[in-house]
């Protein structure tokens, strides 16, 4: 789900809020550069969501729905948001909080205490899974093993996979999670820096199945900075540029299915999780970092060529879808 990406708090000037007329526009909203205040600012914020939640059906009636629970800003407004539309339209979803614990001291404990607050705050029963459980280590271990470089790419595969785990435990049938334009925009950006014309189709969908670590993301991001400076419409065109993309049939698309170890989503033979901890038990961490050999060698895509590829993280933290 999207947050709006800048929503730049200003002093207040001199502007009255074009909703309201009567209190101080306390920001400058650059997807309609309106002048709203704080209090208008909420209400037409939550009500865009729900338009956009009605009008793609992304919700029926008695569904179950994990909110992917982080922490961070984007998942805590997200929780906020979908609570409080279910009670006030009704939408009759039973919510749950989903956190992946991914072992890394004074990061995610912290964290986890912010989600623990909004299982109070919104009375949403919270799971937290953990990588010691499902994988049988810690990231604090992972990084004893494989050093600080190729770190992200085994926790931004684990967590996604986490998440996926998390919500069979909790029977769900979908799982929310927070993204912001930025992010957005930055994922549309890389997947054109790196031609992956599949991942550029389908990242700006609204509900998605398929995931996989990012790479040049740290890049994408400085690139839209100075851009958004330059225009601070330039985010949201490049989301509209992602959204009106298609793909001409003669692309090749990697064929969807599952992981012949653990039963989770995959577009070859092994999930890249289980790739990633067959490395680790057996002590050669680098096997599927870069380049993937042997283990997935013999999975095909739609045309018969080699679906393979070359995954590397450079940054940590974040879900790319
Ligand atoms: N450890 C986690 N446990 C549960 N959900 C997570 C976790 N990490 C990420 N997510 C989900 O994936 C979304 C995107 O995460 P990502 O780290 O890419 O972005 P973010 O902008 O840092 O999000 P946030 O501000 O919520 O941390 C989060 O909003 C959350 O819904």
């Amino acid at each position: 789900m999207e947050e709006e990406a800048k929503t730049k708090p200003r002093t207040a000037g001199p502007y009255l809020c074009c909703v309201c007329n009567q209190r101080r526009a306390a920001l400058k909203r650059p997807k309609t550069l309106e002048q709203v205040c704080r209090e208008c600012f909420y209400e037409v914020f939550e009500e865009e969501i729900h338009r956009v939640i009605v009008e793609n059906q992304l919700f029926k009636p008695g569904e179950r729905i994990a909110i992917g629970a982080s922490g961070g800003k984007d998942s805590t407004v997200l929780a906020y948001v979908l609570s409080t539309l279910n009670r006030r339209h009704h939408y009759g979803l039973d919510l749950f909080l989903l956190s992946v614990d991914e072992g890394i001291t004074g990061y995610r404990d912290d964290s986890l205490e912010t989600v623990k607050r909004n299982e109070i705050q919104y009375g949403l029963p919270l799971k937290v899974v953990s990588y010691k459980d499902l994988y049988g280590w810690t990231m604090d271990e992972i990084v004893k093993m494989i050093g600080l470089k190729n770190n992200c790419t085994f926790c931004g595969v684990f967590r996604r996979q986490a998440l996926d785990r998390g919500a069979a435990m909790l029977k769900v049938d979908k799982v929310a999670t927070g993204h912001n334009a930025d992010d957005i925009a930055e994922t549309v950006l890389l997947n054109i820096l790196r031609g992956d014309i599949a991942r550029l189709g389908r990242c700006t969908a609204i509900t998605t199945g398929i995931y996989s670590p990012n790479a040049y993301r740290g890049f994408a991001r400085e690139f839209i900075k100075d851009l958004e400076r330059i225009r601070p419409r330039a985010i949201l065109d490049i989301i509209k540029s992602g959204e009106d993309f298609r793909i001409s049939t003669s692309t090749k698309m990697p064929e969807q299915g599952t992981c012949e170890r653990c039963g989770y989503i995959s577009s070859q033979k092994w999930c890249k999780a289980c790739v990633l901890l067959e490395g680790l038990n057996r002590g050669l961490p680098k096997l599927g970092i870069g380049r993937t050999r042997g283990l997935n060698n013999d999975r095909k895509d739609a045309k018969g060529n080699n679906a393979a590829k070359s995954i590397e993280s450079k940054q940590c933290g974040t879900l790319d879808f």
